[in-house]
C-alpha cells in the first residue's frame, strides 16, 4: 500500500507585530527570520536575478471576485505583472450588491503592509477600498518609510451596485494625505464630485474643471472617468497632467458585466507603470485592455444580479461559443505601420533600436521587424531590445515571418505571407492573444486569413516597389477589391510614401485602416522627420475624409 509522506516543520509562532512603529517592526521581523533559521536573502548571484514588475494592491476583498483585490490580481496577471495584496476589508458581495462589510483592524492592515513593503519592494502601489481614515494614515506613513516608484489611487467610495464602501469622513485624508503622494488618481464622476465637495459634474467641460481642481490637491495626474456622463454616446475619460488635457474615447459597450471595471482599470494602469511605461501610455494601454475585455465578456453569464463580472483573461467565452476567438487587436494600430529593413539601416549606419525609436517618436502606431538578412541569434537580441522600446510607448511589435522569434521574445505577434507558416498554424503556436497579420492579394486569400484566425491583412504592392522582389503591383483598384471582400482590417503596403499616402486613404475603401511603409521611412537620412511627415499626411487625409 502506498502512502504520502509530508514533512512537517514546526515554527515558533510569531508574536503579534501590531502597534509597533515601522522601524521597530523591521528589527523584529529580521530577528524572527533569524530565529526561524532561514536566510533573509537567498544567495543568488546578481547576474541571475530577474526583476519582475510588481504591483501591490491595498484594497478590499470582493467575495464575488468581480472587483476589489480579486479584480486587481486578475488584471495584473492578465497584464503580466506580479501582484501582492494588502486587504483592508472583507466584503460579502455578489452580482446583486454588497451584503456585508467587515473592516479589518488598522493594526492588521499595518502588519500586512509591513510584511509586503519591508520585504518585497513593489514598484507600484495601487489603492482601492480604504474604509477608514486610520488605514489611509497608516498607508501614507508606510509609503514614506518604503517609497515606491508610483502610487495609483482609485478613490473607491461606492460600489457598482450603489453601496457605500468608504464614507465621506475619508475625503479629507484623501485630499490632504493620499492624493499629494499619487502619480495618478482615477475618480469616476461621483468620486470626483465627492472629492470636490459635491460639485455637480454633468459635461465634458465639467470633467476638465474637476480634473484641474483635483490636480490642485497634489497628484501628478488626474484621470476623471466619464462612464456615467449622461447622454454621451462615447465613454470619454479625461487625463490632466497639470499642463495638458488628453481625452480617451471608447465606444460604449452594452453589457451588464461591468462590475470591477474601475478596479481593473486602475490595476492595469499600475501594471503598465510597473513595466516602465509613461502615464499617458499606461492609461492608453489599460483603457484598450479593459475595452477589449468588456467587449469579450458582454454576454457571459455569472450570477443573477444586474452587475456581472467580466473576464480579463478572455478565456471564459469559449464555454459559450465553442472555440470562437475575440481579437484583442485594435485596428487603429494599423494607421502608420513601420516595417524595418536591416539593409536600409546598415546603409544609413543606424542601429535597429535607433530606427524603431525614431519611427515611434515620429508617430508610428505599430512596428514590424522585417530583418531578412539577420541570423537567428542577432534577430532575437534585436527583437528583445526593440520590444522594450515598443512596450514603453504602448506600440505593438510584430515579427516578420519568424514565429519562433516572436515566441522566444514574447513579441505582440507576427506577420506572415502566403509562402510563410500558415496563419492557422501560427495561431495554434501563438495562442489567442497574439496579433497575426497575413499578406493577401486576392479576396480568396482575405477570406482564408479570416477563417485561419488572423487579426488583419496586409494588401499590396499597391505601387511598384524596390523593397520586395517579384512582387506584382495591384494598384488602387486591386487594393479596393481586396478591402471590399475582407472581413478583417486592412493595411496597404508597397511603394507608399508621403507623395501618395493621401491617394491611398482617399480611396475610402472599407476596412482600410492605414499604410505600411518600409523605404519611405527607413531608406532616408532621418527616420524621425520622414515618419512625422507621413503621420501629418495621414492625419490630414483623415480630417479631409471626415
Ligand atoms: C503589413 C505587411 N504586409 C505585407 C507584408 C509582406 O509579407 P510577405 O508577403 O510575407 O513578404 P515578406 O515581407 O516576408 O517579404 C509585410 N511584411 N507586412
Ligand atoms: C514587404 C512588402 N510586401 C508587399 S510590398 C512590400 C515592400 C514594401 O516596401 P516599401 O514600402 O519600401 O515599398
Ligand atoms: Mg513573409
Amino acid at each position: 500500500m502506498g502512502f504520502h509522506c509530508t514533512r512537517v516543520f514546526s515554527t515558533p509562532k510569531a508574536p503579534s507585530l501590531s502597534l509597533l512603529k515601522p522601524d521597530l517592526i523591521s528589527t523584529k521581523v529580521h530577528q524572527l527570520n533569524k530565529v526561524r533559521g532561514f536566510e533573509v536573502k537567498a544567495a543568488m548571484p546578481p547576474e541571475d536575478q530577474v526583476r519582475i514588475p510588481h504591483v501591490l494592491t491595498v484594497a478590499g476583498s470582493d467575495s464575488g471576485a468581480g472587483a476589489g483585490i480579486q479584480a486587481d490580481l486578475k488584471a495584473c496577471a492578465a497584464r503580466g505583472v506580479y501582484c501582492s495584496t494588502v486587504i483592508t476589508a472583507v466584503t460579502a458581495q455578489n452580482t446583486v450588491g454588497v451584503q456585508g462589510v467587515n473592516v479589518l483592524p488598522e493594526d492588521f492592515v499595518l502588519e500586512q503592509l509591513h510584511s509586503v513593503l519591508s520585504d518585497m519592494r513593489p514598484d507600484v502601489v495601487k489603492t482601492g477600498m480604504l474604509p477608514s481614515t486610520g488605514i489611509v494614515k497608516v498607508l501614507c506613513r508606510y509609503l514614506q518609510e518604503f517609497p515606491v516608484r508610483a502610487l495609483v489611487v482609485d478613490p473607491v467610495m461606492v460600489s457598482t451596485s450603489g453601496d457605500t464602501l468608504a464614507g465621506p469622513s475619508i475625503l479629507s485624508s484623501f485630499r490632504e494625505e493620499l492624493l499629494p503622494m499619487a502619480e495618478i488618481v482615477t475618480p469616476n464622476l461621483k468620486e470626483a464630485s465627492a472629492l470636490l465637495g459635491g460639485m455637480p459634474l454633468e459635461s465634458l467641460a465639467d470633467m476638465h474643471s474637476a480634473a484641474k481642481y483635483i490636480h490642485d490637491f497634489g497628484p501628478k495626474n488626474v484621470l476623471v472617468k466619464g462612464g456615467d456622463l449622461p447622454a454621451s454616446l462615447d465613454a470619454v475619460d479625461v487625463l490632466y497632467d497639470g499642463e495638458n488635457y488628453f481625452e480617451f474615447r471608447t465606444s460604449r459597450i452594452k453589457t451588464p458585466n461591468t462590475h470591477g471595471t474601475g478596479c481593473s482599470l486602475a490595476s492595469s494602469i499600475a501594471a503598465e507603470l510597473a513595466k516602465g511605461s509613461s502615464v499617458i501610455s499606461a492609461v492608453k494601454v489599460a483603457k484598450r485592455f479593459i475595452e477589449s475585455a468588456l467587449g469579450y465578456s458582454k454576454n457571459i453569464l455569472i450570477g443573477n444580479g444586474p452587475h456581472g463580472p467580466f473576464d480579463p483573461f478572455l478565456k471564459l467565452k469559449k464555454y459559450a461559443h465553442g472555440s470562437s476567438r475575440q481579437s484583442l487587436f485594435d485596428p487603429s494600430n494599423l494607421f502608420l505601420y513601420a516595417v524595418t529593413d536591416s539593409r536600409m539601416n546598415q546603409k544609413w549606419d543606424r542601429s535597429i533600436t535607433d530606427a524603431v525609436k525614431a519611427a515611434i517618436q515620429g508617430g508610428a502606431t505599430i512596428v514590424q521587424l522585417r530583418e531578412k538578412e539577420a541570423d537567428t541569434r542577432d534577430f532575437l537580441e534585436s527583437a528583445k531590445a526593440c520590444l522594450e522600446i515598443c512596450r514603453q510607448h504602448g506600440v505593438p511589435l510584430l515579427i516578420n515571418d519568424r514565429v519562433d522569434i516572436a515566441l522566444a521574445c514574447d513579441a505582440d505577434g507576427v506577420h506572415v505571407g502566403q509562402s510563410d507558416m500558415p496563419a492557422h498554424v501560427a495561431r495554434v503556436l501563438l495562442g489567442p492573444d497574439k496579433i497575426i497579420g497575413v499578406s493577401c492579394k486576392t479576396p480568396e486569400q482575405a477570406q482564408e486569413a479570416w477563417v485561419d484566425g488572423a487579426d488583419y491583412i496586409g494588401c499590396g504592392g499597391v505601387y511598384p516597389t524596390n523593397t520586395k522582389e517579384n512582387n506584382p503591383t495591384l494598384g488602387l483598384d486591386g487594393l479596393k477589391t481586396v478591402c471590399l471582400a475582407s472581413k478583417l482590417p486592412v493595411v496597404a503596403i508597397g511603394g507608399i510614401g508621403i507623395s501618395n499616402a493621401h491617394s491611398v486613404m482617399k480611396l475610402q475603401a472599407p476596412n482600410l485602416k492605414g499604410v505600411a511603409v518600409v523605404s519611405a521611412l527607413f531608406d532616408r537620412e532621418s527616420v524621425l522627420i520622414e515618419t512625422r511627415k507621413l503621420h501629418k499626411v495621414l492625419v490630414e487625409s483623415n480630417t479631409e475624409i471626415r
